[in-house]
């Protein structure tokens, strides 16, 4: 039987796009044995580092060698094109589109538009971006559901850790009543590293070189990535139809050295804790440092590690913790939802 061929496009080529590609080229040889298909990547854009098109598929590591070497694509390849990601999202040829843009945290945007073209052509979507899931889940979802389509979303909370699948999939006809946890490992690492006595600018630089970090360190430390993954949650797990801002806020910009060393006395180590339920009959979600006991479980989530506790109807409480992710376990998030419509595709034909 000929092998057919799956086109996707790349929209945000960072620390995820780039260790997605890394972990695609490797698995390629796979993914043709176990599916019969060749994937090819017809698109990457950036926003200063240039956009690829090729419909016959761009050379994943030359564009990997390109971008190590000069920071930027090479302008004198055939593939090289002056595009901005809206008109890859809405004119190249493609089967999938991948948006793995950063965050904006005040209205999911461009990223929401890019999804938004692509399902509107009737072409699958993936994103690594909470954004679109934080403020405009269900309209994403509907439109989805409208054009026959597929629209995952699994590494927006705890990276390639199964959430949103695990509820999916394993969780069936349970009503999830509550979530919570530590979902930023940025402000985790920061608040165990100054106890420690490193500077705060020390601490952000090494994070960032681990890729964890969100381009603009705000969003972490001010509580706003957690905030859009309470948002993300209580959308696709409870309905509820929020937006980050509907999220009682506040991060740990104020935090003090001395402050954890006041904790650390009372027995206690400070943590920024995610919450979503109903309280008095209302959705209440709500982001903010805490004292937990040192002896307690989540104090032992340390380091880039998180943790989520979903609370249901009828399997009572389920706790799912990923261990020091770095970004390959992001990357794998995101090769994990590839993996997850080619397999749909697969069933179909
Ligand atoms: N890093 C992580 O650990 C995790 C990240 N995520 C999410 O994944 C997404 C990507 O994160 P990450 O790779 O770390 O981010 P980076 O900042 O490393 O990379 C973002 C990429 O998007 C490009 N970009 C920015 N704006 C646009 C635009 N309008 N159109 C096209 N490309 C654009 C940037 O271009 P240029 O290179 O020119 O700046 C860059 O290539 C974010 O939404 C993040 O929240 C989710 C889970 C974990
Ligand atoms: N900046 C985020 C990355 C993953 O979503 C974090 O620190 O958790």
């Amino acid at each position: 039987m000929m092998a057919d061929n799956i086109k996707i496009a790349i929209l945000g080529f960072g620390n995820v796009g780039k260790a997605f590609a890394k972990l695609l080229t490797e698995k390629q040889e796979e993914i043709f044995n176990k599916f019969n298909l060749n994937v090819d990547v017809t698109a990457v854009s950036t926003r200063s580092k240039g956009c690829l098109v090729n419909e016959d598929g761009i050379d994943l590591i030359s564009t990997l060698n390109d971008l190590e070497k000069y920071n930027h694509f090479d302008e004198g390849k055939r593939d090289y094109k002056e595009i901005s990601s809206m008109e890859v999202a809405e004119n190249v040829n493609y089967d999938i589109l991948f948006e793995l843009t950063p965050l904006q945290i005040f209205s999911g945007q461009p990223a929401t538009d890019h999804i938004k073209a692509a399902l509107n052509r009737r072409k699958h979507a993936v994103s690594a971006n909470k954004g679109p899931i934080a403020w405009s889940f269900e309209s994403l979802r509907d439109l989805a559901k409208k054009n026959e389509v597929l629209f995952y979303y699994e590494t927006t909370v705890m990276d390639g850790t199964p959430v949103f699948n695990l509820v999916d999939e394993t969780l069936k006809f349970c009503k999830v009543t509550e979530v919570k946890g530590i979902l930023n490992s940025t402000t985790n690492f920061v608040l165990e590293e100054i106890a420690k006595g490193k500077l705060y600018d020390e601490v952000i630089e090494e994070g960032k070189k681990r890729g964890f970090v969100e381009e603009d360190p705000s969003m972490d430390i001010e509580g706003w990535d957690a905030a859009a993954k309470t948002a993300a949650l209580l959308n696709v797990l409870m309905g509820a139809d929020i937006t980050p801002y509907d999220v009682d806020r506040k991060g740990i910009e104020d935090i003090t050295y001395e402050q954890i060393k006041e904790a650390e006395k009372r027995g206690n180590v400070i943590k920024l804790l995610c919450y979503g339920g109903i309280e008095n009959g209302k959705v209440t979600a709500r982001v903010k440092p805490e004292e937990v006991d040192k002896n307690s479980m989540l104090a032992a989530i340390t380091g880039t590690t998180s943790i989520v506790s979903i609370t249901t109807d009828l399997m009572g409480t389920v706790s799912i913790v990923e261990h020091e992710p770095e970004i390959e376990q992001t990357a794998y998030g995101v090769f994990s939802d590839l993996i997850r419509v080619l397999n749909n595709i697969s069933l179909t034909n």
